[in-house]
């Protein structure tokens, strides 16, 4: 299997190579082989994106909002057309099922697109009416060059949604996915380029850690999107800060999930697998904490276990019938295995799954534990992979307080048939994105991002444009200008 891109990076309106930048070998996770061969930007090439986008920026800010907002909704159709191939793409880059890919990916990037190509012909500021006949005026302008860096999980989506709003705010973006799924970025680039975005707008460049380190720090960056750990978020926001650019985090999570008696059980269950086991557990807002109240802890348990015997598929993930994928790299699989022995190790109970799948490629089996407390390391930190904790409860209070008892604050979900407490309980919840009776949707026009150390700033929704935009106040004096001498 070959997914080879025509070059390694994507600048000024076309691909370009520079074979002096280590490689990037990108593997197919469900069987180990390596795809395709890139090469990290180069000091040089790195130059040469932040140029382009510094050369094009002006010009794409000038245009109007609705002029631009044309050519992301035309890029919206163009993904939708090819959806298809889009998502195979995915797959190959990141291991997750067909299934899921054909429907969560290219499909999100496409409708952000499309909202916020809807939304950039409205983009104002406002009249100000002061006293005495004096007013004032705001005018919404661009921040300038924009940094995206993204994580691994959701390589096509991350892209869209951080190129969306920067872009019908009139900025530019150099873009670097993560260096585990370098492809669908680029392709995505050459869409927006077919869509009749102007050269340099938006291009993506290859690298490591260090290669998102040299693009935050340039002069000519105004602002620094990333999707990623907290530990990656720390140095990003700090060099951000060095030169008071503007941030949007979107970092990690350790979220809870409360499941009170009267609740729906079998949608609870659904949520908990939406919550934990989609994308094979490699997604940032999920319920990895699920208490239950203590009556219908078992009953909970049992449908659960029921239903991912029942319903998980593990296959090649380009096969439509397989629902359930492997570890986006060996790496990943290896840290995923290492809490599932940890979680053994401090006493609790592997109540479903529990080790490596036996066959080719880096699956992990879903995984449920039982008899977990607060205080283990697999319900505090981040696993992010399918290891869900089942943990006991008896009252809502406490409920609340031990869901707050951490430092990430990315997502949070209950479920009751009781309305007045869930929206009690949300509002309790010390966290930036909450369900009710659902988990882990991610619909455009909601905000989507965290509290705490799970982040800074919103993706998604009308409030995004603020996080890419700033107002430039002007004061109008209509009279006489009194001094005091
Ligand atoms: N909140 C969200 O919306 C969201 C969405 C998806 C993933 N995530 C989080 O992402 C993490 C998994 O992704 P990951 O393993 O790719 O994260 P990571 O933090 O290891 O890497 C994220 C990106 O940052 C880059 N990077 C690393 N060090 C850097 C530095 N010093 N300067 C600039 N860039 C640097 C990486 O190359 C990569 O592109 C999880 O914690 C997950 O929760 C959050
Ligand atoms: C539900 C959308 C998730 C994006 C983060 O991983």
């Amino acid at each position: 299997m070959r997914a080879q891109p025509k070059a390694s990076h994507f600048i000024n309106g076309r691909y370009v190579e520079d074979t002096a930048g280590a490689a990037i070998d990108c593997v197919y996770a469900a069987s180990g082989e390596v795809i395709a061969r890139l090469h990290e930007a180069t000091d040089a090439i790195v130059e040469e994106a932040l140029a382009a986008a510094k050369a094009a920026q002006p010009a794409w800010a000038a245009l109007s909002g609705t002029e631009r907002g044309r050519v992301l909704r035309r890029a919206a159709d163009m993904i939708r057309a090819e959806n298809r191939s889009l998502s195979e793409l995915e797959t190959m880059d990141t291991g997750k099922p067909l299934q899921e890919t054909l429907v969560a990916d290219a499909t999100s990037g496409a409708d952000a697109l499309e909202y916020f190509g809807g939304l950039a012909g409205s983009l104002t500021g406002e009249h100000i009416p002061l006293p005495g006949g004096d007013w004032a005026y705001t005018i919404r302008e661009a921040l300038g060059v924009c940094v995206g860096i993204g994580a691994w999980n959701y390589p096509t989506q991350i892209a869209c949604w951080k190129a969306s709003p920067a872009l019908a705010c009139g900025n530019s973006m150099v873009f670097k996915p993560s260096e585990t799924t370098p492809l669908s970025a680029l392709r995505i680039a050459e869409i927006l380029s077919e869509a009749g975005l102007p050269d340099g707008v938006f291009n993506v460049v290859q690298g490591r850690g260090a290669v998102g380190a040299s693009l935050i720090t340039d002069a000519r960056v105004a602002k620094v999107s990333l999707t990623g750990s907290v530990p990656t978020g720390r140095k990003v926001y700090a060099a951000a800060a060095e030169g008071m650019r503007h941030v949007t985090m979107e970092l990690g999570g350790k979220s809870p999930m409360v499941i009170f008696a009267d609740a729906d059980l079998d949608k609870a269950v659904s949520g908990a697998i939406l919550g934990n086991f989609y994308s094979s557990g490699q997604v940032c807002s999920n319920g990895t904490r699920v208490y239950v109240e203590r009556s219908v802890r078992e009953a909970f348990v049992a449908r659960l276990v029921e239903r991912l015997k029942a319903g998980v598929v593990m296959g090649d993930p380009l096969d439509e019938a397989v629902t359930f994928g492997p570890m986006v790299s060996e790496a990943q699989m290896e840290i995923v295995l290492g809490y599932i022995s940890q979680g053994i190790a401090e006493g609790a109970v592997v109540a479903h799954g529990g080790k490596r799948a036996d066959r080719d490629g880096f699956f992990v089996e879903p995984t449920v534990f039982t008899g977990v407390t607060d205080d283990m390391t697999i319900a505090r930190e981040e696993i992010f992979g399918p290891v869900l904790s089942v943990l006991d409860f008896d009252t809502e209070e406490e409920a609340i307080a031990r869901s707050n008892d951490t430092v990430f604050g990315l997502a949070a979900g209950v479920f009751t048939q009781d309305f007045a407490r869930a929206h009690r309980v949300v509002k309790a919840f010390e966290a930036g994105t909450c369900y009710i009776n659902h988990y882990n949707a991610a619909p455009v026009e909601m905000p989507f991002g965290g509290s705490k150390l799970s982040g800074v700033g919103r993706e998604n929704s009308k409030g995004a444009i603020e996080n890419y935009s700033e107002m430039k106040a002007v004061y109008v004096g209509m009279g006489d200008v009194e001094a005091p001498f």
